[in-house]
């Protein structure tokens, strides 16, 4: 029977990359994703501007929407001081299930949780449920029509706090003309624009990294 492509991934990284080797892990996936069979990770020519990102903030709380197969999740928690705390928003079961062992055989299971749901179901949940104050890092990657409801819904719920960083992937392509309208002209937020190209591809795309002024 036919696999999938998020399980033809991890097969990639079970058979390629080192088990608690988590820079091993994303390069496997990399390798798979440009040579074998493109997806919708991340990437490596954008993951360098997220790995500079996350280096800058040394984020204690990190908030990612739209884990798919965990590659950005994996890179992102690999760069994190040991007492951070990372959480992931799934809603697709199939991605959640891959994401799970991804993480595990990254070796980073305790510094990552993935919650399976809708990221608008569960961003007015994240203070109870998890102890969270606010984010330090909110990394934007699921459906692209969401990054603006719940930008706002971040905002009502009080999850960003003075300084807190946004980083959305796919501004340009697939693109998030609404969000970008309201980040870039809000006066509650500092916007810039990293330029690069839509992963294992020549074609733009880039990441918008924003401050919360609040
Ligand atoms: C949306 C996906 C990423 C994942 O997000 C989960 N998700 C969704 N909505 C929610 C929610 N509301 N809550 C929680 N999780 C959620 C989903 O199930 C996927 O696993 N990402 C993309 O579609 C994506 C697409 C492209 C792309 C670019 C050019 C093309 F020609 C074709 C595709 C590039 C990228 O870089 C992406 O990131
Ligand atoms: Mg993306």
């Amino acid at each position: 029977t036919q696999t999938t492509r998020p399980q033809r991934i991890l097969a990639a990284v079970q058979k390629n990359a080192t088990r608690g080797d988590p820079r091993s892990v994303v390069k496997a996936i990399d390798q798979f994703c440009r040579h074998k069979e493109w997806a919708m990770n991340v990437g490596d020519e954008k993951g360098c501007i997220l790995d500079s990102v996350v280096t800058e903030v040394n984020p204690a709380t990190v908030l990612e929407l739209g884990t798919y197969c965990g590659y950005s999740t994996v890179r992102i928690a690999s760069l994190l001081p040991s007492h951070a705390k990372l959480i992931t928003l799934e809603f697709d079961p199939g991605n959640a299930a891959i994401a799970r062992q991804v993480i595990a055989w990254a070796g980073l299971a305790d510094k990552i949780q993935l919650v399976e749901g809708a990221s608008g179901d569960w961003i007015p949940k994240l203070k109870e449920k998890f102890g969270i104050e606010t984010f330090d890092l909110v990394f934007l990657d699921h459906w692209k029509d969401r990054y603006l409801p719940d930008t706002k819904l971040m905002e009502e719920c009080g999850l960003l706090r003075k300084g807190s960083i946004l980083l959305a992937d796919n501004v340009i392509c697939p693109g998030t003309p609404d969000y970008l309208e309201y980040i870039r002209n809000s006066p509650r937020y500092k916007s810039q624009y990293f330029k690069s190209h839509l992963e294992y591809t020549k074609a733009e795309d880039g990441l918008e990294k924003s401050v919360f002024l609040g």
